[in-house]
């Protein structure tokens, strides 16, 4: 009789905790409820037993189970014990991402007639009472009318079987242990055509011309006018809430609105309502879905595949066919088709009877991709996002735990959705950097979808036209099976790039312009042939540099060691955004006003430097006053159905000349668009990271990747300083493997990935003399331990030293082999535990991705 067991919980401690099993025993992988440090907290039993522990500290009982099964598969459970190892972090915060979000999951109990039960009932009660039985005629009775009420195979909730027949919990689970009832614990059903709440602005008129309720609350004022009658005062949350409607031209959804103001509480929306400030309208959720693929290319699936797709699928099937783990590289290019692939493959999983995930960066971005899902695999699939409300996500979960749902798409956490009978796992876009969790568990998704298909025998694709030097260096170890597409469909060439020198463009107009002479004359041609533009400006807002120029000093965040950007009011209806001009750190969100003078020296010579995304709008309107100018960037597209409302005006040609930020490098596929324009790119080679070379070249080759995707052969033009530089060389020639045979040998020569495996460690703190202090505390310990086979590098202050008001100091560890890695880690750890260094303020980041 085990009379223990041991609970992960979510806190960062590499720990279980044990406690006394109360009445129930749980089985593992069950939740529960126990008590911890005065709170009560959820955990997952990970091992039952009967040893009780050696130290007689007082062990408390378990307070409540809350599963009668794991709701973990075995399989999950081993995943995630992989990931606590892998990545050094602490089960329980492992499982508290896998189990679906909002920890209580909303479930009702659901009884159903079973085999046996119905005999009973045909067979006679009396001779279901003949038995012996320790029931009483009544109860005897009251199970009869159980099985009669439950008759038809229907399944009834407690709450109606008790009204109907006034049976409780417990002769309802007797009857289950008889074998008459089979018990099922379902999530709250909802209408799968449910109606979706779109919130609307309401505008009032206030006589002051342009001006709306917008404006008047952006005015700084906190006022807000409405027909004539001034309201009462906003608060914060309120104007919150309206500045982000008005932002996005005054509709949006109810859910990306709380998704964007997750500290906004439920009321506000409320409040807002009942003074007549925003409206509530409900459209049917399937409009969204499918006004993604209204674009045309809603059945791109349906192309009959060309040669290249044949045999990339080919190759994917026959690995599905032939079982066993098997992982696959699939190099494309641009506009190679890759969609399709998937989407094949994804049909011979189920049609093998196997379900098939599908991992890609972010959804948001790429609505056109939902369109297509809901068209080719309409109720099968299930899409997992970061917007859905934990009602939502919970629902979804179960719809799939019930295998209700075989196609499952969705970012990163997705990876952890419970499908059962995997047979294909797909990862788009895998190099990208969205991938990698940036909190504990610091997880890969990509790495772990490799794990899961190995934990169940799947096929895993890895797909990208710029993979990453990781994989790319998998497959050349003959680890991953290689399938590659290097031609785009329909013989469409890739876009002709040239590089614009924008040292000569300064020398020959002697002034800085955010647009070279050429990209000018090359976009008002294609303008005037009837043709779409897309310009790369990489940063948002207006300057991203505020500087002085007597002291030389740059305006930083209060809480960050970082620039902040100014941004220009704007006029019209997207006024209520951006509240006045200001001053905005992009990493904490603080905001300030636009000083006169320098804060430092109390110069008046400020000078704004750096052009982001709101200026070379700006700048565009000047240049062509009849061209019809979008903007995508975060300020601009605050949910799906922003981006939804951009790409499709691009799609019908109502925008022809589209400016923002890496958002318009997202796997778009927008035929009309002929020239792409980059601006700017290359900044981030000179940031310290020894991935900024990769990274750039992959920004340059997604976003020269919209050109010419249509009838009509593309063209990019890149401004550089650096024209020279190999990722800037080897992107203006499409040369892949070109750039990776060079980019790696740079690794290799620098024990840098993935020729080493690399944790950065992170000592944070609000106290700089913490920050500082424990960090030499633990160099001195990596100094005098000298671990075997691991570099160390540092102690050092992190390239942002302050963040959001925490100091941060950090060490690079660089080791051959990852075993050799983790131990290292793990000494380090115990050590910093005997130091007193809370757990918490040391971030174990394996495989970094970002040493920012
Ligand atoms: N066999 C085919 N014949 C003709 N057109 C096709 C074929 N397969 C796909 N397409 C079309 O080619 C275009 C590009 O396909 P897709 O978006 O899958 O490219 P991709 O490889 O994912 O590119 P990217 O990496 O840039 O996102 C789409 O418009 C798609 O409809
Ligand atoms: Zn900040």
């Amino acid at each position: 009789m085990p009379l223990f067991c041991d609970v992960a919980l979510p806190v960062p401690l590499d720990q279980m905790f044990t406690y006394a099993v109360n009445g129930v025993v749980p089985v593992v992988g069950a939740r529960v409820l126990v008590p911890f440090s005065g709170q009560r907290l959820m955990g997952v039993v990970v091992r039952v037993h009967e040893d009780a522990p050696k130290d007689d500290f007082e062990i408390k009982p378990v307070q409540q189970v809350l599963d009668d099964a794991a709701l973990l598969p075995d399989e999950l459970m081993e995943l995630a014990r992989w990931i606590a190892a892998y990545y050094v972090a602490p089960l329980g915060e492992v499982l508290r991402g896998m189990l679906p979000l909002g920890a209580e999951v909303k479930r009702h109990v659901v009884y159903r007639i079973a085999e046996a039960g119905r005999r009973v009932l045909y067979e006679g009660a009396a001779k279901g009472s003949s038995r012996r039985s320790k029931l009483s005629v009544e109860e005897q009775n009251r199970e009869y009318s159980v099985l009669n009420y439950l008759e038809d195979g229907e399944a009834a909730k407690i709450s109606a079987l008790r009204s109907a027949t006034g049976a409780n919990k417990s002769l309802l689970e007797g009857m289950v242990r008889k074998k008459w009832l089979t018990r099922e614990a379902l999530a709250e059903e909802r209408d799968a055509r449910r109606l979706e709440r779109v919130a609307v602005l309401v505008r009032h008129e206030t006589g002051g011309g342009e001006e709306d309720v917008a404006n008047e609350v952006s005015g700084g004022g906190y006022q807000v006018s409405g027909m004539g009658k001034r309201l009462p005062r906003l608060n914060e949350n309120q104007l919150a809430v309206m500045a982000e409607l008005a932002a996005v031209g005054g509709r949006m959804r109810v859910l990306d609105l709380r998704g964007s103001l997750p500290g906004a509480p439920e009321s506000t929306l409320g409040t807002l309502v009942k003074r007549g400030l925003v409206a509530i309208e409900e459209v049917a959720e399937d409009f969204h879905l499918g006004g993604v693929g209204a674009h045309g290319k809603k059945h791109a699936h349906e192309h009959a595949l060309n040669e290249a797709q044949m045999e990339a699928l080919g190759t994917i099937a026959a690995a599905m066919a032939k079982g066993g783990f098997a992982p696959h590289l699939m190099y494309g290019v641009t506009g190679s088709g890759k969609t399709t692939v998937y989407f094949a493959a994804m049909r011979r999983a189920l049609d093998a009877g196997k379900s098939a995930l599908l991992l890609v960066p972010e959804i948001g971005l790429t609505p056109a991709m939902t369109g297509q899902l809901v068209a080719a695999f309409g109720d099968e699939v299930a899409l997992l996002h970061s917007q859905l409300t934990p009602d939502e996500r919970a629902e979804q979960w179960h719809r799939i735990r019930r295998g209700e749902a075989r196609v499952v798409v969705g970012t990163r956490s997705a990876v952890f959705a419970p499908v059962a009978k995997l047979g294909l796992i797909i990862v788009d876009e895998e190099h990208d950097g969205s991938y990698k969790q940036e909190e504990t568990p610091r997880y890969h998704g990509r790495d772990v979808a490799v794990m899961r298909a190995k934990l169940n025998d799947a096929v895993v694709v890895l797909g990208s036209a710029t993979p990453s030097l990781e994989s790319w260096a998998n497959a050349e170890k003959g680890r991953y099976a290689r399938v590659e597409m290097r031609q785009r469909v329909a013989d469409r060439p890739l876009p002709a790039v040239e590089l614009v020198d924008m040292r000569n463009e300064f020398k020959e107009t002697g002034q800085e312009q955010i647009f070279s002479r050429k990209l000018i004359e090359e976009t008002q041609a294609t303008l005037d042939r009837g043709e779409q533009v897309i310009i790369l400006l990489n940063r948002r807002g207006y300057s991203f540099v505020v500087m002085c120029r007597s002291c030389g000093g740059k305006i930083e965040c209060e809480n960050c060691a970082i620039s902040m950007t100014y941004h220009k009011p704007v006029s019209g209806s997207d006024a209520i955004a951006q509240p006045g001009q200001r001053l905005e750190c992009h990493y904490c969100g603080f905001r300030r006003g636009v000083p006169k003078t320098c804060p430092k020296c109390e110069s008046e010579h400020l000078y704004f430097l750096g052009a982001g995304s709101q200026q070379g709008e700006e700048r565009l309107q000047e240049l062509f006053p009849g061209a019809r100018i979008g903007r995508m960037d975060r300020d601009t597209v605050r949910g799906r159905s922003d981006m939804e409302r951009l790409l499709s005006r691009l799609h019908a040609g109502e925008i022809n000349l589209l400016v923002g930020t890496q958002m318009i490098a997202k796997g778009h596929d927008i035929h009309g668009v002929t020239l792409v324009g980059v601006i700017g790119a290359d900044f981030a080679l000179g940031l310290p990271d020894f991935r900024a070379a990769e990274r750039v070249f992959q920004l340059l080759t997604q976003v020269s990747g919209r050109a010419g995707r249509g009838d009509l052969p593309g063209k990019v033009l890149v401004q550089t300083y650096h024209p020279d530089h190999y990722a800037i060389q080897f992107a203006g020639q499409h040369d892949y493997p070109g750039f990776v045979a060079k980019e790696l040998q740079y690794r290799r020569w620098m024990h840098y990935p993935p020729y080493a495996v690399l944790a950065n460690v992170v000592i944070q703190s609000e106290k700089l003399e913490e920050a500082t202090g424990w960090s030499s505390v633990l160099g001195r310990w990596f100094q005098q331990t000298r671990l075997e086979k691991v570099r160390v590098l540092g102690p050092a202050a992190a390239p942002i030293v302050r963040l959001k008001r925490i100091y941060r100091y950090h060490f690079v560890l660089k080791a051959e082999r990852r075993q050799v890695l983790g131990e290292a880690l793990r000494a380090m750890l115990r050590f910093a535990d005997a130091q007193g260094i809370p757990r918490r303020n040391l971030v174990v980041d394996v495989d970094a991705v970002h040493l920012m």
